[in-house]
């Protein structure tokens, strides 16, 4: 686990944690702790949190983790054998949107929102590489309330990297991360106040329909 005093000190120059096999940089705070609470609140409100589906063979699967899709146009967005169809930006998410392409000096067009009310819930062993996605571009993610921990492994080593992911804090996974690592939110049972959390993603132009 890395020590946070360090990454406190290092907000200017972010660090890979990963060493090979892709760039993760965990940015510390991007977002000043009163500013974070007013996002948390206002995000708690304003989005339109809908329990996530998962198609497991033909079973649909309902999350307690609550999601929203936000993007530039209705794109399609499809995981988990499931297709979402992308929600306007609201005025905070475009915000945010701006804080982190000024942070990271990449562009993203799409926002995938997740919200965690406990440390009971979490999300499973993942990467993010889906044929909607722009392949190799940058996911940068941004952590409200609680803190908790996000996990790597490597997908042919099995190694495995844990980094806390604090309230206001960016998080950037980039070049070849999804092929070959995976990522999760492990559940635990300290925790027990809810966490937010936005992806910001870039999804291939001809995933709307019109
Ligand atoms: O909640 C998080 O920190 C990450 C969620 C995630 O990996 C995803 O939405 O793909
Ligand atoms: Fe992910």
């Amino acid at each position: 686990m890395y020590n946070m005093d360090l990454f406190a000190a290092l907000e200017d120059s972010p660090i890979n944690i990963i060493n090979c096999d892709g760039v993760v940089e965990y940015h510390g705070l991007l977002i000043p702790f009163d500013q974070a609470n007013h996002y948390f609140g206002v995000l708690l409100e304003t989005i339109q949190w809908k329990h996530d589906q998962a198609n497991i063979l033909g079973q649909i699967i309902v999350t307690q983790r609550k999601v929203a899709w936000h993007a530039d146009k209705p794109f399609h967005y499809t995981y988990s054998n499931m297709t979402k169809v992308a929600l306007p930006w609201t005025l905070e998410l475009l915000q945010l949107k701006q804080k982190v392409e000024d942070a990271t000096g990449h562009q993203f067009n799409a926002c995938l929102l997740n919200l965690y009310h406990s440390g009971q819930e979490g999300m499973a062993w993942h990467s993010d590489a889906e044929k909607d996605l722009q392949k190799n571009a940058a996911i940068a993610s941004l952590s409200f309330g609680a803190e908790r921990k996000f996990s790597f492994k490597h997908k042919v080593n099995q190694k495995t990297i844990s980094v806390s992911l604090q309230h206001g804090s960016l998080l950037v996974m980039g070049g070849d991360t999804q092929r070959h690592w995976l990522h999760r939110l492990p559940p635990t049972k300290k925790v027990t106040t809810p966490r937010i959390n936005l992806t910001f993603r870039m999804i291939n132009e001809t995933n709307h329909l019109y």
